[in-house]
């Protein structure tokens, strides 16, 4: 096995920040989110959007709620340069929202940038160059002073063109690239110079966006570095404080919500995190993990599957089935102990409101989600899964004894063919197992009287095949036909009794009646079901069912009376 050196790579130096403050903080307000699905999200597909999921992806973003979002990389393509003309020309964008632009710091690709703006309402213009020791060395071949030079010269490029643009509102963005791996007082630095080109003040804030273009180190260090710029930047009520995390190292949430703390106030991100290499940060994530905090993000997910299968189609790229919130599997679990907490979860709900089930950190219903696929049944479950299955799916409350019964013989169907046993495979297990145990005896038809002393039956029966009618008296129904089995020698107790109709969704089985016997025979006991639309009849079927069952059931699963 080849060794790797670990020469190679080395820790990423810690801030010189002794009272830190972050750590303290709690995030109460959700920051200004900005999402640049249509950019950096964009620039990293195998296919770009064209302009008809541009739009789409648009529209969506305005619906979820974003006020401020990139829409293109105008310079980079005709393409680009003409969905934003689109957008203003053909009034997509609404009132309250502002529409964003990128650029590099380079002179014809400012002056084609904001001619692809012109007429817009409002919009931000997103400026950029490198500021870290490699890009200053190895791309631009730039001492400190020239990178400086190289921002500042965008910005007042940025300012008298749109001097000439008085209906449009224009707001600046500035952004460090490679923040992470700069210095930080050279950060300062430029962002201040960038700050006072601008003649930003409060009442003309200008945005300083942190990135984390690539995320170099773990997010305690990305929190430090932005409370460093919150604590020191000049003129900081004029700036928008700003985070952009990547997630290199697969920490970008983490990042943003630290990043926050530390005194960010606005967050760019795209929705499930795309973007360059590993993605940008994920804003379902952000923004939904701050809502299990309690904190009205302003963000609406609540039909996050419509949203989901929209970016999928506008990217290409599925959404992982384990994705936080909107994964396929997130709110599906599969181990019996998990079913059973989650089970019990959801039957103590209180009136308060609050959310409180073991293993769903989040209500799926505040997400458009159903219930349906929370609970899957495979090798790993236990009677808590089987039971809510066959509960929600098929109102067959069973009995606890029964639920471990039962759960015993979906348990050897999974064990034998090792895959997920769905609501209508149980349903099927339930029947061969239950309702369809009529052998060794099966009931043919039988007839009622009443009388003073209760009820007469005579109940018309095969036995192995052999037709035989057998008679007996009881207090009701259930009780003379106990006695009728118990006339022909058979050695037979009914141990529990429930009934209950079957609700709608048992499809196959509506206006059904469900009787529930515990039945001891023979020293054996096991649970017998009947179903049928007369209610008795439902009920006898369910105790021939049972001692069907204790006649047949191996030593394993018989439990001793
Ligand atoms: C971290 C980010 O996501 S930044 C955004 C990145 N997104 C994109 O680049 C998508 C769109 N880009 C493009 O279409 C093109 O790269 C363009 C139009 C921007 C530039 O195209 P070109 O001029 O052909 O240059 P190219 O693509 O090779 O980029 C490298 C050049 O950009 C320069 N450059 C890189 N970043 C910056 C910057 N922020 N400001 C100024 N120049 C920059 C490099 O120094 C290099 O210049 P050189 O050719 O003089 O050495
Ligand atoms: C252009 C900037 C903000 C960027 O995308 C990055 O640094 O990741
Ligand atoms: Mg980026």
């Amino acid at each position: 096995m080849q060794t790797l050196s670990t020469q190679k790579y080395q820790a990423f130096p810690p801030v010189d920040l002794q009272d830190r403050q972050w750590p303290n903080a709690v995030i109460r307000q959700p920051p200004v989110w900005m999402s640049t699905d249509l950019r950096d999200g964009n620039q990293s597909l195998f296919e770009p959007m064209d302009a008809a999921k541009k739009l789409r992806m648009f529209n969506m973003l305005c619906k979820i709620g974003f006020k401020e979002i990139e829409v293109a990389f105008p310079s980079a393509s005709d393409t680009d340069f003409n969905f934003v003309r689109s957008l203003i020309e053909e009034n997509h964008i609404p009132q309250d929202v502002t529409i964003e632009v990128l650029t590099q710091a380079r002179e014809p690709l400012i002056r084609r940038t904001m001619a692809s703006v012109r007429g817009a309402r409002r919009v931000i213009v997103h400026i950029y160059n490198a500021l870290s020791p490699t890009f200053r060395e190895v791309v631009f071949n730039m001492s400190q002073a020239e990178v400086k030079a190289m921002a500042v010269e965008a910005v007042l490029l940025v300012k008298s063109l749109a001097a000439d643009m008085p209906d449009t509102e224009v707001l600046l963005e500035y952004s460090p690239e490679t923040f992470t791996a700069t210095e930080l007082a050279f950060s300062k630095e430029v962002c201040d110079a960038v700050t006072a080109a601008w003649e930003a003040s409060p009442e003309r804030q200008v945005i300083i966006n942190c990135p984390a273009t690539v995320e170099v180190a773990s997010p305690n260090v990305y929190a430090d570095q932005i409370e460093w710029m919150h604590r020191n930047l000049a003129r900081r009520d004029s700036v928008i404080l700003s985070l952009h995390p990547h997630n290199d190292r697969g920490t970008a949430v983490a990042a943003t919500e630290l990043g926050i703390m530390a005194g960010a106030d606005r967050v760019e991100g795209c929705l499930f995190g795309h973007g360059e290499r590993t993605g940008n940060v994920d804003l379902v994530t952000v923004a939904l993990n701050m809502f299990t905090q309690g904190v009205d993000t302003g963000l609406d997910f609540s039909d996050i599957d419509t949203i989901a299968r929209t970016v999928e189609a506008c990217t290409q790229i599925d959404v992982h089935p384990r994705h936080p919130y909107a994964g396929d599997l997130v709110f599906t679990a599969f181990s019996g102990s998990h079913q059973d907490a989650i089970k019990k979860g959801f039957a103590s709900q209180s009136a308060t409101g609050r959310w409180n089930v073991p293993y769903l950190p989040i209500d799926p219903k505040d997400l458009g989600r159903n219930y349906d696929s929370i609970i899957r049944v495979n090798s790993q479950s236990g009677k808590g899964g089987v039971a809510y299955l066959m509960e929600h799916h098929y109102s067959v409350v069973m009995p606890r004894r029964m639920q471990v019964e039962f759960s015993a013989v979906v348990q050897q169907y999974t064990d034998a063919h090792g895959s997920e046993v769905g609501p209508a495979a149980l349903w099927q297990l339930f029947h061969t197992h239950y309702v369809d145990a009529v052998a060794p005896m099966t009931l043919k038809d039988y007839q009622l009287e009443t009388h003073a002393q209760g009820q007469a039956i005579r109940m018309h029966i095969s036995v192995d095949g052999v037709p035989t009618v057998i008679r007996g008296q009881g207090n009701g129904p259930v009780d003379a036909a106990i006695h009728a089995l118990q006339n022909i020698g058979m050695q037979v107790q009914v141990r529990s009794f429930e009934e209950r109709s079957l609700g709608a969704s048992a499809s196959a089985a509506e206006a059904m009646a469900c009787a529930i016997v515990e039945v001891v025979c023979q020293g054996r006991v096991s649970y017998g079901v009947g179903m049928d639309t007369n209610i008795v009849t439902a009920s006898i079927k369910a105790i021939v069912s049972g001692m069907n069952r204790c006649a047949a059931a191996p030593a394993a699963m018989v439990k001793s009376a």
